[in-house]
């Protein structure tokens, strides 16, 4: 069946499942769009603020309704609440967002997040995450870039799925990293639109219902800049602190400065900063240019109160390593790309107790 088909057949199912106060789903306003993947099917019902658990039993029938009619494929149903819900209480003075829990298995969260999208910042999470690796820890990458996943790409996972029998997605395996990725639920080049709810939705179930198995360390790539999956991604779930990744060029920009004073806002604490593609080395003679100058970025993290955690070079190996799926710090762990972003990782993992790292 075309996707477009099942859209209209899970539509169709929608319209025998009651809502609260009279009239069926399917006609319902707040019904969203009905998005179809190879793996997955997805839709949100927005509700007024404080009718959430009237709602309960609607959702419950909804994702039935959908099952019937999309056979193998995960259903993902999301209720939306409105501003209501994402209204933080207080304790200690700090903000304690409802529903904000640990992972099961999951020791440590590190999210990588830049201001604006193309700076490279999946290609430092995952380069980054093999490093931790490297030294000794068990690591996961969640790729949460859910408008531009790239991860799969990165690791030559592209067109594998990752759901099974029962549900749950597992998540792939690839040079000793688990990996989950909402492209790992897309078809290359599928272009699909993740709106609000459905995208923070999305990204809820990859990271809860992936079997993660014990890691020491998840690394998640979020989306570039500064928006609702990342409010709702630090509302739901402890992350124990963001890298921030940007250019020499970012840096000047108020990008990496608005994502750096959300997660202030968010009190979601900040690592520090990378700086990606700062500086060029000759493929010919390895002579180091610094093209945008030195200490810009060292600089900039001081201005911005935060520690800098080191400087990637701008190589050729680096992007066509990415593109063929073998990231540097896999084919040459011993280049200096990957001792760059092996001491990224120590310090990443300095700022944690050393009984807990
Ligand atoms: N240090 C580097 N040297 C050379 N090329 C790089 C470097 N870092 C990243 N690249 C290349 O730049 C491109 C963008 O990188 P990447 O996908 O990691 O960026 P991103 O910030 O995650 O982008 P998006 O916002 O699209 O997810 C890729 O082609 C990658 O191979």
């Amino acid at each position: 069946m075309a996707d477009t088909e099942l859209a209209a057949a899970i539509k169709t199912a929608l319209a025998a499942v009651e809502i609260p106060g009279g009239g069926d789903l399917a006609s319902y306003a707040g019904l969203s769009e009905i998005i179809v993947t190879p793996s997955a099917v997805a839709f949100a019902i927005a509700v007024a603020p404080g009718m959430e658990a009237a709602f309960g039993p609607a959702r419950e029938a909804a994702q039935l309704a959908a099952q019937s009619a999309a056979g193998t494929r995960k259903i993902m149903v999301s209720l939306t609440g409105g501003k209501a819900s994402a209204a933080p209480s207080f304790s200690h003075g700090k903000p304690v967002p409802p529903g904000k829990t640990p992972v099961p298995g999951i020791k440590r969260i590190i999210a990588v997040g830049s201001g604006k999208g193309g700076v490279g910042k999946s290609t430092t999470a995952v380069n980054v995450a093999l490093a931790l690796q490297a030294q000794g820890l068990s690591v996961g990458v969640l790729d949460a870039d859910l408008y531009g996943p790239s991860i799969p790409k990165l690791l030559a996972l592209e067109g594998q799925t990752a759901l099974r029998e029962d549900g749950i997605f597992a998540p792939h395996e690839a040079l000793g990293l688990k990996i989950m990725s909402i492209g790992s639920m897309l078809t290359k080049d599928q272009a699909v639109v993740w709106r609000g709810p459905m995208a923070t939705s999305a990204l809820r179930q990859l990271l809860r219902e992936t079997d993660w198995g014990d890691l020491d360390v998840l690394v998640i790539d979020l989306p570039p800049g500064t928006g609702d999956i990342h409010i709702s991604l630090f509302q739901q779930a402890v992350v124990d602190g963001v890298v921030i990744v940007s250019t020499p060029q970012d840096l000047a920009l108020i990008d990496a400065r608005k994502a750096i004073d959300m997660l202030r806002r968010l009190n979601v604490p900040l690592l520090g900063l990378v700086e990606n593609m700062s500086y060029f080395i000759a493929p010919d003679t390895g002579t180091r240019y610094d093209i945008f100058g030195s200490g810009g970025a060292e600089q900039a993290a001081a201005d911005l109160d935060m520690d800098f955690l080191g400087a990637i070079p701008l190589v050729m190996s680096i992007r066509e390593g990415s593109d063929a799926g073998t990231p540097p710090m896999a084919s040459a762990p011993d280049g200096p790309e990957a001792q760059a972003y092996r001491a990224i990782a120590q310090r990443v993992l300095a700022q944690f107790p050393a009984e807990t790292r």
